[in-house]
């Protein structure tokens, strides 16, 4: 009779009561997703009508404002609250002082206000941050042997940040690493008056190799001179390290902070939430959508259930909110 038990003690708790039908699982499910966990990276191009496959990033298209407003009354229409902006910058508008970076109108400035004008309710998040502007690829200004300078950076930074508050943007998200800059930013910002813009700091920012797919969508790959970014980025072998950035950065006046990447790093993210209890982000990266992408492509994983479980794993890790290029395809998965 190899299926009947003699009496006998029972286990007082059984774990797997709570498992055996679908309503109590839904009743003590601690996590749950929903599209306004999201906020959706994008690419926005020069010129009208345009529309730009990348090809290490399947289904990520780098488009032109008219096509990214579009796009964005889907975003808004499936309740993802917000975008992440990224420009494709031009080649001859790249200089050493990056100096394209501010202007008035600049593709991300006029970006930012088409976006307000035609989908006010959709908050726009920008990044602050040279890299798409310098020839050398590099987050800063540098000196002769390639440095990245902190303070020269940082007064750019603030000129940037500046533009795009005054375009329209809702939250400014330095990127770059530069010590001090959310406290200029933050200075800046109240002095011309938009003390609500917010700021959501990139406070924790790896020197990942998992950028590689985010490098080709924007055109700076090829180019970063010195070829890596270890002296402003973060070693991937830390942790207390990340604990200080993001401490420094709301001292600063951050309203919102970031760990990037996001799934190799969930460790810190919940160190960040357990010991300062903000609203914290993390951003899965487009090699970690490349990763996912490919295996999909090949049948290897199952493209929706992995995708959302991927997506579930950065709640319970703490996270408040994710950038993610599967927002999208997310929420309308959740509809
Ligand atoms: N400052 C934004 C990024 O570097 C994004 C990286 C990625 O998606 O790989
Ligand atoms: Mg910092």
């Amino acid at each position: 009779m190899p299926f009947t038990t003699s009496r006998g003690p029972f286990p007082a708790t059984r774990m797997r009561r709570l498992r055996a039908s679908a309503f109590a699982r839904d009743l003590v499910r601690e996590t749950a997703l929903s599209p306004a966990d999201f906020i959706f990276p994008v690419f926005v191009l020069e010129g009208s009508n345009q529309r730009e496959a990348v090809p290490s990033m399947p289904g990520i298209e780098r488009l032109s404002i008219d096509l990214l407003v579009a796009q964005a009354r889907e975003v808004a229409s499936l309740g993802i609250p917000a975008l992440a902006l990224f420009p494709v910058v031009p080649a001859e508008r790249k200089s050493l002082d990056a100096s394209e970076a501010w202007r008035s109108d600049g593709l991300v400035q006029r970006t930012v206000a088409a976006l307000k004008d035609a989908v006010p309710e959709l908050g726009v998040l920008t990044d602050v941050a040279l890299d798409p502007y310098t020839t050398h690829g590099q987050d800063g200004i540098i000196d002769e042997a390639g440095y990245v300078l902190n303070d020269v950076t940082s007064e750019a930074l603030v000129r940037q940040a500046l533009s795009h508050a005054e375009a329209g943007a809702d939250v400014v998200a330095p990127s770059d690493m530069m010590d001090g800059r959310i406290g200029a930013i933050r200075q800046e910002l109240e002095a011309q008056g938009h003390s609500n813009t917010l700021i959501m700091s990139y406070a924790a920012k790896y020197a990942s190799s998992y950028y590689g797919p985010f490098r080709d969508a924007v055109g700076s790959a090829g180019n970063i001179k010195g070829g890596n970014k270890h002296s402003y980025q973060m070693d991937p072998g830390n942790s207390d390290e990340a604990l200080h950035e993001c401490a420094l950065d709301l001292a600063e006046g951050a309203d919102m902070i970031m760990v990037k990447p996001g799934m190799p790093y969930l460790d810190i993210v919940r160190r960040v939430k357990d010991e300062l209890k903000v609203p914290t982000f993390a951003y899965q990266v487009s090699g970690e959508y490349a990763m996912h992408k490919a295996a999909f492509q090949q049948g290897w994983l199952s493209q929706e259930a992995v995708m959302l479980e991927s997506l579930l794993a950065f709640k319970r890790a703490g996270c408040d909110g994710i950038l993610t290029y599967f927002a999208v395809e997310a929420a309308k998965a959740l509809q």
